[in-house]
């Protein structure tokens, strides 16, 4: 590889703990190409990136369609020279009892968390063995790829998903040199937490907070999780230090899970 910087494509980095996540690598030193399926809000943390002094570019693309997401990669790749680390952390969740989750709600969540990082890895990998040089693939898992919780039916089965693929992959890309493990939050203090801990309260008929607070309990370092605890994590991931680690689907959720 010539003096060219290494470049890492973040999904679902239009906010949350992706934005910190392509936040964080530019600041390591990556070209990073920024995905989600709200352009304006790649382009906004492109904007941001760039007014750093980083190199970036935004990368709009739904991940549960593998057309675009095949598509993503290649403009990431004409615009950026190379592809080195792919963050697959685009998500979605769902707060529902089992007795009334439904077909579309499962297609859904499973579309985007779990077919969004199939086709996101694949083309990531593509290009990874057409470039000769290995890469490193990280995927968003969960405490939830770990354990159930009440009324995260989908969205704990689609994140045992995750922390599945992750090992078939990091098994049948490993004689590429390309590395394949899941970083796994626990309570992040993102929008998808409000949204968790809104709709749980429409679900138990309990007030808000009730359902963000039974979880902060179970947190051993008792402060809730910030996009930025997460960033720093997928950095060590990202960098040389984890070179001889695949397969593996790591917690960085404060101590809720201990192993
Ligand atoms: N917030 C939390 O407590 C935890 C989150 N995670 C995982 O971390 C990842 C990021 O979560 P947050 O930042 O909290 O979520 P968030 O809801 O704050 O942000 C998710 C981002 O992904 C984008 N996105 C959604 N669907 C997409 C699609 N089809 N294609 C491209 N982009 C899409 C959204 O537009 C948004 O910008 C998810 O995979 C989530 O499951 C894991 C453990 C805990
Ligand atoms: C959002 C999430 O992964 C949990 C377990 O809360």
């Amino acid at each position: 590889m010539s003096d060219m910087k290494k470049v890492a494509l973040v999904t679902g980095a239009g906010m949350g703990i992706g934005k910190a996540i392509a936040q964080r690598l530019a600041s390591d030193g990556f070209a990073v190409a920024v995905n989600d399926v709200s352009e304006e809000n790649a382009r906004a943390t492109v904007a941001e990136l760039q007014a750093g002094g980083a190199t970036a570019v935004a990368v709009a693309a739904d991940v549960s369609n593998r057309e675009q997401v095949f598509a993503m990669v290649d403009r990431a790749v004409t615009e950026l020279g190379r592809l080195d680390v792919m963050v697959c952390n685009a998500g979605i969740v769902q707060v529902d009892p089992v007795m009334t989750i439904t077909e579309k709600d499962f297609d859904r969540i499973f579309a985007i968390n779990v077919k969004g990082v199939l086709w996101c890895a694949q083309a990531a990998a593509q290009q990874m063995i057409a470039q000769g040089e290995g890469g490193k693939i990280l995927n968003a898992g969960s405490v939830a790829s770990f354990t159930g919780q009440p009324l995260l039916g989908t969205y704990t089965a689609s994140k045992f998903g995750v922390r599945a693929l992750t090992q078939v992959m990091a098994r049948e890309f490993a004689g590429h040199g390309i590395t394949v493990n899941a970083y796994c939050p626990g309570i992040v203090d993102t929008g998808m937490w409000e949204t968790i801990d809104g709709r749980a309260s429409e679900v138990l008929g309990t007030e808000r907070g009730v359902m963000l607070e039974k979880a902060q309990d179970m947190i051993a370092l008792k402060r809730l999780e910030q996009p930025q605890d997460v960033a720093r994590f997928v950095s060590f991931l990202a960098s040389e230090g984890s070179d001889y680690i695949t397969g593996q689907c790591m917690m960085v959720d404060g101590g809720i899970i201990m192993s």
